[in-house]
């Protein structure tokens, strides 16, 4: 993994929003059991088996596992684990893609799951917006058109809606290109559109389905950085799914890992490399440059006798790497707070013990 990989963005998780203190989205008990019994299991001792268990004894798969979870408003939380650990099945459930077999979803302080086929609608012309791998744009409409989709079926009038279209453009960086179609624009171009698309119902959570798999390397990268960007700009609860470890460290202020259907772990970036929750994860973050993503949290030590303790000051949350310089040029320690309570200090060496573990074969 090389160092420009991750880009922690200490600055936007600092500034993530903190508007009031109802989450932006509650997930309790949930589950999803698919299978020709599936109602006839849950709340029996079956439901406790392991995944293969109950395939083999019922022929029923369990995709999501009594899964329960918030997100802050403004957050960005990514939901991470391998190929069929339930991350689709988890997005699909919040906005019932799927009908959840047991649990609730509630937006907004609405309850997703028990709302009628009307009041659903609104909810998800209203609340929520989806960006997928396949972008979904309309191969017949122009980029604009595409982008003012959502608001069209609103029923929102055509002048607001092209305005508010054309923001969106902008925003993403596509100005120039409203007359086009999408065929003519590269991938990561239609998943700018994609993205203006969902922002433009400015929704109260933006769910991201892999969005940036099928696009090249370095193209992802891009995207990644530019929803970093948007994050910043528009501070808007995000919900991520992703295979990839480095994408969900970039990205997220927390991530949910997943194994057969349950949660395994939920923490931020640094919470997770520091203490995977077991070998599992800790597999996972095991080449992970830990300078990159710990805090000084992490690295903070008590002051030793007759240390001095007039060094610079810097807060608990900020990344390793980012400072390291600042650390390693000042003659004294480092004094680390959480807001206004002291901490404790990290010098040269605590800098360096992180730096030269992670060249450790
Ligand atoms: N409609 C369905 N019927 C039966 N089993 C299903 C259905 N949809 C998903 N599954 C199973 O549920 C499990 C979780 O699938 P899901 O697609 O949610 O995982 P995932 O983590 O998103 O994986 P991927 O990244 O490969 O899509 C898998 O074992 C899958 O085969």
């Amino acid at each position: 993994m090389s160092a420009s990989v991750i880009e922690p963005t200490s600055s936007r998780r600092a500034a993530r929003q903190e508007d009031g203190n109802r989450p932006a989205l509650k997930v309790e008990g949930l589950w999803k059991i698919f299978g020709p019994k599936a109602d006839k299991i849950l709340g029996t001792p079956d439901a406790q088996l392991s995944r293969k268990e109950l395939q083999s004894k019922t022929g029923c798969l369990a995709a999501v596992k009594d899964v329960s979870f918030e997100v802050a408003r403004g957050e960005v939380f990514v939901v991470m684990g391998l190929s069929g650990s339930g991350k689709s099945t988890l997005v699909r459930l919040l906005t019932r893609l799927i009908e959840p077999s047991a649990g609730t979803v509630t937006i907004d302080g609405e309850d997703v799951t028990q709302a009628s086929k009307t009041k659903l609608r609104t909810l998800r012309r209203n609340h929520m917006a989806m960006v997928f791998q396949q972008f979904g744009l309309l191969p017949h409409r122009k980029v604009i058109d595409n982008v003012a989709y959502g608001l069209e079926v609103r029923g929102e009038g055509k002048a607001a809606r092209l305005a508010r279209a054309q923001e969106m453009v902008d925003l993403v960086g596509l100005s120039g290109y409203e007359r086009s179609f999408p065929d003519q624009l590269s991938g990561g171009m239609q998943q700018r559109v994609g993205l203006a698309r969902a922002l433009a119902v400015d929704p109260e959570v933006l769910l991201f389905d892999e969005p940036f798999s099928a696009l090249d390397p370095l193209i992802r990268r891009d995207m990644q950085n530019e929803v970093c960007r948007l994050h910043e700009e528009v501070g808007k609860t995000m919900i991520f799914i992703t295979h990839d470890l480095q994408e969900a460290l970039k990205l997220g202020d927390r991530i949910l890992i997943m194994r057969d259907g349950e949660i395994v772990q939920i923490g931020t970036p640094a919470e997770v490399v520091a203490n995977p929750a077991d070998d599992y994860v800790r597999d996972f973050v095991s080449e992970v440059p830990r300078s990159h993503v710990l805090t000084l949290r992490y690295v903070v030590r008590p002051p030793r006798p007759g240390e001095e303790l007039d060094g610079p000051v810097m807060q608990a949350d900020r990344i390793v790497r980012d400072a390291a310089q600042q650390v390693l040029r000042s003659s004294q320690p480092v004094r680390v707070f959480d807001g206004e309570d002291f901490l404790g200090v990290v010098d040269d060496d605590d800098i360096l013990r992180v730096v030269v573990a992670e060249e450790a074969p």
